[in-house]
């Protein structure tokens, strides 16, 4: 009877054990202990320390490693190998391979929301997929949006002007429903209102997921789904993911009501004057390979898609106009010399902004390039390796291991950026960049699996700039030390971020041209 009780115990520790740690393969745990690292229990690795971290305070740990290993160690974290890589040599080897773009084992935690869509995916779904979406987001398709990005800035501006006498305003009350009503008119075709239903559900869901899976990340005990449903942010997730998914199905059955009825392309479609082929807007795209292929392309393949650039085409750009704004609240000189550019490209005149209008903000582009480098929205980059890494003077990192980059650590390194908590766009002065090494600035990430949304989201970026402070002067109310950042996949402040907003266009630049000097 003892000798079974204990047969019992035995196997339910093992399961337990099971169910906890990841197991790598023996190759991959042998080639793994090779790697320099700081020293911890066998597997558990670092998982006994993160459950002590709080999460603004995670990056800091990998920082502390990074200083110590110079930017290369080894850590487990509860049986998962993960090799940290903060040289822009080695990170170069990784992004621009064709053969290490699956992503690390936590985007496992994305796939209730997003499923097998382009974010999560690896392997010849991703390329299949990743060829297929690409023109969706070409130069000709962006430019003939640009009437979209700049009708719900306009009107966003306004209703930020509309409440600045009452006080302080939450940059991201405004900048959220805007970039979802942008992204959902531009790559859906529909039109959701998002800012004057002020309905915020599927924000706020999308913010408490993503804490959530930090929280995950950080408890990794917590890996597996059933164990995860059992705790209170786990349960909370649920309903959030319900949100998701309704809002997802939602922005689907809207453009298919319009789709069908057309049948034939509609008059988004148009050609691409190089190779004659016809463009399409991402949602026409993903209806049409729906309507072709329904059994290689099901209808939830589509929500998949749909439910990947929701998300990456909006929380990222509303995340960054957030913190260019607040950055600029505390940086009167340097708002002032952007508005003098606008005022120079506009005058008094209060219209649309249109393509030509975009290539001459010179200025603002090194704000929004210099944003990205102090507060990238997108803190953590992972890889799984489904090959050795072979790099330069280190020993290999063997298939099966993680690799993570940080672009937020990478852009505060001193040895690329001097001063580096410092906010100057002129670090991205022509000549500057030249000499910097071009990996030591990732924002997009880069090489295959970069951003597919990187034109968008500066054109996006330009306009939403332009039109708040042609239009609005902004003082920051929320202090530097009042915020910290937690790497929740997007990067989040820990309180919202209140600025005072002015009425402008009245104002002239002092600038020696307006003067008549
Ligand atoms: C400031 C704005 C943005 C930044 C900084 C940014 C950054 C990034 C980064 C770093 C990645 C790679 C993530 C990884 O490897 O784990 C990525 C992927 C992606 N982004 Fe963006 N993004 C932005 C805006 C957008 C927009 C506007 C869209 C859509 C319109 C978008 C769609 C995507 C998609 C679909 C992926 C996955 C691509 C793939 O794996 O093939 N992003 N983004």
């Amino acid at each position: 009877m003892w000798l079974l009780c204990l047969l019992f115990v035995a196997v339910f520790v093992l399961f337990i054990l099971q169910q906890i740690f990841h197991i790598p393969p023996l190759r991959t745990i042998l080639k793994f202990a090779r790697l320099p690292g700081p020293v911890r229990i066998p597997f558990v690795g670092l998982a006994l320390e993160l459950l002590f971290v709080e999460p603004w305070d995670s990056l800091n740990l990998i920082n502390k490693y990074c200083k110590q290993y110079n930017d290369f160690f080894n850590a487990y974290v509860l049986g998962v190998p993960i090799a940290v890589l903060q040289d822009p040599d080695d990170i170069k080897v990784v992004l621009s391979s064709n053969y290490h773009i699956d992503k690390g084992v936590y985007y496992k935690f994305l796939e209730p929301w997003l499923a097998g869509g382009l974010i999560p995916s690896g392997g010849d779904k991703w390329r299949t997929r990743r060829r297929l979406l690409n023109p969706t987001f070409h130069n000709r398709i962006l430019e003939d949006n640009i009437g979209n990005f700049w009708k719900n800035t306009r009107f966003m501006t306004q209703c930020m002007l509309n409440n600045c006498a009452t006080g302080p305003i939450k940059l991201k009350d405004y900048l959220n429903p805007c970039a979802l009503d942008i992204i959902c008119e531009t790559a859906m075709g529909v039109s959701l209102n998002a800012q004057s239903s002020k309905n915020q559900d599927f924000t706020n869901a999308i913010q408490r997921y993503l804490e959530a899976l930090l929280f995950r990340v950080l408890n990794p005990y917590l890996k597996r789904e059933w164990m995860w449903k059992l705790t209170p942010h786990g349960r909370r997730s649920t309903e959030d993911i319900k949100t998701l998914h309704n809002y997802g199905r939602n922005v689907i059955r809207q453009r298919m009501a319009n789709y069908s009825s057309a049948k034939t392309p509609d008059q988004s479609d148009m050609e691409d004057g190089i190779r004659g082929k016809k463009l399409q807007p991402f949602m026409d795209k993903l209806l049409e390979l729906n309507h072709h292929n329904p059994g290689s392309w099901t209808e939830d393949d589509v929500h998949e898609e749909v439910n990947s650039v929701l998300f990456a085409g909006h929380d990222t750009s509303s995340g960054t106009s957030v913190y260019a704004l607040w950055i600029l609240g505390h940086h009167p000189e340097i708002q002032e010399k952007a508005y003098e550019e606008l005022y120079e490209i506009f005058g008094e005149d209060d219209r649309e902004v249109m393509m030509e209008d975009l290539q001459k903000m010179i200025y603002l582009e090194k704000i929004i390039k210099e944003t990205l480098r102090i507060l990238p929205i997108v803190p953590v980059i992972m890889r799984q390796l489904s090959q050795d890494l072979h790099l330069a003077g280190k020993p290999s990192i063997p298939a099966g291991a993680n690799v993570l980059i940080s672009p937020f650590l990478l852009h505060r390194n001193d040895k690329y950026y001097p001063n580096p908590d410092t906010f100057d766009p002129e670090r991205f002065g022509r000549e500057e960049c030249a000499t910097r090494h071009p990996f030591a600035y990732i924002p997009f990430s880069a090489g295959p699996r970069s951003c597919i949304g990187q034109k968008f989201a500066m054109l996006q970026l330009k306009v939403i700039l332009s039109t708040v402070l042609r239009f609005c002067k902004i003082t920051s109310v929320t202090k530097y030390e009042e915020v910290k950042f937690i790497p929740a996949v997007v990067l989040h402040s820990t309180v919202p971020i209140e600025v005072r907003v002015e009425p402008r266009l009245t104002e002239r630049p002092k600038t020696p041209q307006s003067l008549g000097l």
